[in-house]
């Protein structure tokens, strides 16, 4: 749609009213016992498994791709009564992106390919659009794109949709995710705002964090994104879903995720199409927790959380 800076202008983030639901939240409320293993379930199949690092190998990619293939052992799916759950997609790096599509070919599992000079976004802008469109080619089926800062801590509005129109044009088919960063842009307030322009500007997804800024995913950012989405469907009827990035490796607080996420977007977005959480170490915590389902011995520590 067109950028519409009457809305943008006039969205707003109350801190202390987002502090006070965030103190009411769920993982501090209870989860029925019989649908924490439903809960973690549903969070793997909502998972970003995500490999980001300067030593990443081919060799790591597709071990990371075979977990996302298999992510639990198969006696606790065994246990559990389930089968043939996969995580939601593998996120990469560009150069990883062929190694990645093939260990993953035939099992419909998406390639997530991190674009435009990510992390800092701060690469010449026409190899940053550039970029997208060599990642496409490589086989990547969704791009996280990372918006430039500058322009929401300067208020340069405009600029920021134009950005994110071009990069949403240059992924051609394929989903794009809108990295805000939001640990990096300066008050809740701002979120908001542009949370707005990227969907207004195309975006499938947006999310958080890169995982790579000093804070990442928090749960009131959460809610203010989760805000601007509700807003943005019910002026206009487009769902955008909503990725929750960087630092998110306890099964307690996935669970708290998704409770938030059902209570603020309803049951539409408990699913991998309009929800994912980027996290590199995630599925080991779900998995062990897992385990401990099946065979009755919790944490202390996670029983206290959501039991
Ligand atoms: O987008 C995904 C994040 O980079 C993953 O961050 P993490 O390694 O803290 O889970």
């Amino acid at each position: 749609m067109e950028l519409d800076m009457d809305w943008v202008t006039g969205a707003q983030a109350n801190t202390s009213a987002i502090e006070r639901r965030v103190k009411s939240l769920p993982g501090r409320r209870s989860v029925k016992k019989d649908y924490q293993a439903a809960w973690m379930l549903k969070a793997i199949t909502m998972i970003d498994l995500t490999t980001l690092s300067g030593d990443d190998t081919p060799g790591r990619v597709r071990r990371l791709c075979a977990k996302a293939r298999q992510p639990v052992r198969a006696d606790i799916l065994e246990a559990l009564g389930v089968e043939g759950i996969t995580t939601g997609a593998v996120c990469v790096y560009h150069e990883m992106v062929e190694t990645a599509v093939a260990a993953l070919e035939g099992t419909g599992i998406p390639v997530a390919a991190v674009s435009t000079g990510f992390p800092a976004g701060l690469s010449p802008y026409h190899l940053r659009v550039a970029e997208i469109g060599e990642s496409v080619k490589a086989g990547a089926s969704e791009i996280d794109i990372v918006i430039s800062r500058r322009h929401v801590l300067t208020g340069n509005w405009q600029a920021l949709y134009n950005e994110m129109r071009e990069f949403r044009a240059a992924c051609g088919d394929a989903h794009v995710k809108a990295i805000l960063a939001t640990g990096e842009l300066g008050s809740l307030r701002n979120v908001a705002r542009a949370s707005l322009i990227c969907m207004m500007a195309g975006a499938d997804f947006i999310k958080t964090s890169t995982g790579k800024e000093a804070v990442n995913a928090t749960l009131p950012v959460s809610l203010v994104m989760m805000r601007a989405i509700r807003d943005y469907h019910t002026r206009t009827g487009f769902r955008v879903g909503y990725k929750p990035a960087g630092g998110i490796s306890k099964a307690k607080d996935a669970v708290t995720y998704l409770t938030l996420l059902k209570d603020e977007l309803g049951n539409r977005w408990l699913s991998p199409d309009m929800f994912r959480f980027g996290a590199s170490s995630l599925l080991g915590d779900l998995e062990r927790q897992l385990e401990h389902h099946v065979t009755g011995n919790y944490s202390a520590s996670y029983r206290h959380a959501i039991g």
